[in-house]
């Protein structure tokens, strides 16, 4: 069975008794050592494995000196082996005896050159001590020793050359000609027994224990090669000294293709894991983690890891000791050792005692969250978070959780409304679109409703209406003329078309984005089919009629003008994007997701509540779309094309949805706009061609452009507010009328102030989109017009102008002012 390297890692440093306190018992007692040897039964752990990582000591594996293999106990065989080689007994091996008898050495002696290597052979004495004053020819003590030291296990032998007292006199070369053929030391002819005890207890100390405690060390080898885990040695450059053959098996680099090189050329496959690693190391502080492993052949793969730096000279880590659990790895290679059993198995017996702290456990399970062969940026993020608690104060390791327990929620960019909003935010009105705007659930019942099944006007109108085709009068001609640009009169053409701008602008901007042909489509086609978008329109909609869909079109027909977009869409990413602007508030009922979900409305029930409109406004786009031919735009693309365009004007339309508002500019942001780089470096270093940044781009431009009228002349501005608050007021209306909850209550047509509702609305939600969208495609009008109208809110406001009839009577003015702002407006700098 293989056993954890863990608890190897306990034993290496977990002794009670170190090298030094040995040291001193053996000083102190050098008399009576004499009769009394210490037995190594004293030996004991000083506290029982620390439970949990709290118990455990603070720098149980930091503290350089117990880093050191030198703590580890001999095997503990009593008596030690002492074998005696002398031709002839005398007066000197006599005394030698004497002093081994004594110090309780299991004697045995030997005089010719065979018995002796039988002897060791058979006995693998500890010790070997051979009479080196006869002359070489009787025996020949250099070649006796070299064929000891070619015994297997002789490295775990102390052998030991005894000299004439001459050799030590004179300063000749006996003494290192010994040394050259094996010998660990010389020690010199004496019939003084204290001499022989004081030599035998040195060797003891200096010779024989740490001999014994390599053998020890072999066995921790063989343990390692044995263990289930990977198990990695470097140098302090990260250079693998040591690979065990778990790391073979798991990896599939034999061993020596992995000696000698560095695990960043070999194995460790993300530069940050590495870094991370080697600077706690560097520090003598362990490290974990997750790292990923590039594995032969095969895929990377992440594991979790635990590093551990080790000091064996000085003061710095010489060495680390790189513990890979394969605990998580869902798959078992196939050339996994079969008659050990699978790896959850054994790890099912195996249990690592300390993994019970809760921390560890939170700890663990990211980690083998991480072990997956998924890595989300998220993931990096919570693993670099968690690295850092390590390395930190308590109180921001506090922080850190809390930090973390966030960014493991799913909803990441889903605003969840600051239970304290009403009270922050000074402006009720704000306050009451705000949350209606951004809060996903309906409102719970306040007060007492007649719950009965909606017959809002949300089912179909007829899609099956021969269109004829439509002469374009010279007036509209003229007007549409200027339909690419941020002044365009919409309200205008609504009244031209007679509240049928949508066909018209429609057909006005698919020819110049030649999105005829692009769809491979008749203009015929594309004509009815705007016709029939337009048809489910609710024309009696104050503000989501099909006039604000041609807004919303012709503003996203202006920003695909722009250079930067030009640059990364395709044609299809116009024409889809131009399609998604016609329909994405299609069959709007005038009344907000909340208001259908308070009153059971079928279409809540069929989206149970989640993104209600959106989700209708798609289908129900798809639905007229692919169910009558004669407006089927899509029926010549092939159907990669055609999925590719149904994606995404769906993701378009969806991205609408304001719940998700901060979501989508978060990302946007996030890829577009990151702090940490500087605006010319953001130019060079962002992959902007990448599809999922080029959908972020699509989303961002459909909700700008559904959310510009406050970028409008201040003209349209103040139309589109006034419309938007009518609405809400009728849905107030509604509500009141069929007692359902109130979801905007503010919104009352007696009481509420529009300019304030428009402060709100871009103080929350227009100024950074805007000030965003502006730093990515160039159109400084949109933030210019933007303050300006601003300003313009703040002054109504002051002067009173609050209501809508109010609103009404400063129209009459506007009406006359100009459309077009004056020439500095539209300065960037300004
Ligand atoms: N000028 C405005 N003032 C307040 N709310 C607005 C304004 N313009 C748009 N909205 C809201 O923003 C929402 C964007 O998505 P909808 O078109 O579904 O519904 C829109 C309105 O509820």
């Amino acid at each position: 069975m293989g056993c954890s390297p863990s608890v190897l890692l306990d034993h290496i440093q977990g002794e009670s008794v170190t090298a030094n306190q040995e040291k001193q018992i053996t000083k102190k007692s050098a008399i009576p050592y004499l009769k009394k040897e210490p037995t190594r039964s004293v030996v004991h752990r000083k506290s029982s494995l620390p439970l949990t990582p709290e118990d455990e000591p603070f720098d149980a594996y930091r503290t350089p000196s117990e880093s050191k293999f030198g703590l580890l106990l001999p095997p503990n065989r009593s008596p030690l082996k002492l074998l005696m080689v002398f031709l002839q007994p005398d007066a000197v091996s006599d005394t030698l005896s004497r002093a081994a008898d004594k110090l309780g050495f299991d004697v045995t002696t030997s005089n010719s050159y065979e018995g002796t290597l039988e002897e060791f052979v058979s006995k693998l004495h500890d010790l070997i001590v051979i009479d080196a004053r006869c002359p070489q020819r009787i025996l020949d003590c250099d070649t006796l020793c070299r064929s000891i030291r070619n015994t297997r296990g002789s490295q775990h032998t102390a052998a030991v050359a005894l000299v004439k007292k001459s050799a030590f006199d004179k300063d000749d070369v006996t003494v290192t000609t010994l040394l050259d053929s094996g010998f660990n030391r010389c020690i010199v002819e004496t019939t003084n027994i204290i001499h022989y005890v004081n030599e035998l207890v040195q060797l003891k100390q200096s010779d024989i224990r740490p001999l014994a405690q390599y053998a020890t060390n072999q066995s921790l080898y063989v343990a390692l090669e044995k263990c289930n885990d990977i198990v990695l040695v470097t140098d302090d450059s990260f250079r693998l000294q040591y690979a065990n053959r778990a790391s073979e098996r798991f990896l599939g680099y034999r061993y020596e293709e992995t000696l000698g090189k560095t695990l960043q050329e070999q194995l460790i496959y993300d530069p940050i894991q590495l870094n991370s690693m080697s600077s706690s190391l560097m520090r003598a502080r362990e490290w974990q983690g997750p790292i990923t492993l590039r594995r032969k052949g095969q895929d990377a793969i992440t594991f979790t890891c635990k590093a551990t730096p080790i000091i064996s000279a000085g003061r710095s880590p010489t060495h680390f000791a790189i513990v890979i659990d394969i605990h998580g790895l869902s798959e078992t290679p196939s050339t996994f050792d079969k008659p050990r059993g699978s790896v959850q198995s054994l790890r099912r017996t195996s249990l690592d005692v300390r993994s019970v702290g809760s921390d560890y456990l939170r700890r663990t399970s990211l980690a083998k969250l991480s072990a997956l062969p998924l890595e989300a940026p998220i993931t990096k993020v919570i693993t670099l978070l968690t690295q850092a608690q390590e390395q930190t104060t308590p109180s921001v390791v506090g922080i850190l959780d809390k930090v973390i327990d966030l960014l493991q929620n799913s909803e990441l960019y889903s605003p969840h409304l600051k239970d304290d909003l009403r009270l922050r935010c000074d402006e009720p009105v704000t306050s009451d679109l705000i949350t209606a705007l951004l809060m996903q659930q309906p409102q719970l019942h306040t007060s007492a409703s007649s719950r009965r099944s909606s017959n809002d006007s949300t089912t179909l109108r007829s899609a099956h209406r021969t269109v004829s085709k439509i002469r374009v009068p010279t007036q509209i001609k003229e007007l549409l003329e200027t339909s690419l640009t941020w002044e365009f009169d919409i309200f205008r053409l609504e009244d031209l078309t007679n509240k049928k701008p949508l066909t018209h602008l429609g057909m006005n901007l698919f020819l110049h984005f030649d999105v005829p042909q692009t769809l491979n489509c008749k203009e015929k086609t594309l004509f009815n089919w705007l016709t029939v978008i337009e048809m489910n329109y609710h024309m009696d909609n104050s503000y989501h009629n099909s006039t604000h869909a041609a807004d919303v079109m012709q503003a996203t027909a202006g920003f695909l003008e722009k250079d930067r977009l030009k640059a990364i869409m395709d044609p299809l990413d116009e024409a889809t994007s131009l399609l998604a602007a016609c329909a994405h508030d299609i069959d709007h009922p005038g009344k907000s997701s909340a208001f259908l979900s308070n009153c059971d409305n079928p279409l809540a029930i069929l989206y149970n509540d989640s993104t209600v409109l959106e989700n209708h406004h798609a289908a129900l786009t798809f639905k007229l779309t692919l169910g009558d031919d004669r407006i089927n735009i899509f029926k010549n693309l092939d159907r990669e094309t055609y999925k590719i365009a149904r994606h995404n004007v769906i993701d378009m339309i969806l991205a609408t949805e304001m719940t998700k508002h901060f979501e989508h500019l978060a990302k946007f942001v996030n890829v577009f706009c990151p702090k940490s780089t500087r605006s010319d470096e953001c130019e060079n270093s962002i992959p902007i061609t990448l599809p999922e940044n080029i959908t972020l781009v699509k989303r961002m431009m459909i909700k700008c452009a559904d959310v510009s009228n406050p970028t409008r002349p201040l003209r349209l501005c103040v139309e589109w507010a006034r419309r938007i608050a009518e609405e809400y007021f009728a849905q107030t209306d509604e509500e009141k009328l069929r007692g359902l909850p109130v979801v905007m209550p503010m919104f009352d047509r007696i009481t509420c102030s529009i300019p304030k509702s428009q402060i709100g609305f871009v103080d929350y939600i227009v100024h950074d989109m805007f000030e965003a969208w502006d730093a990515f495609i160039d159109m400084p009008e949109l933030v210019s017009y933007m303050r300006q109208n601003y300003i313009r809110w703040k002054e109504f406001d002051e002067q009173g102008h609050t209501t809508a009839a109010d609103i009404r009577k400063l129209q009459n003015n506007l009406i006359m002012a100009p459309m077009f702002p004056s020439k500095s407006t539209t300065k960037r700098n300004e």
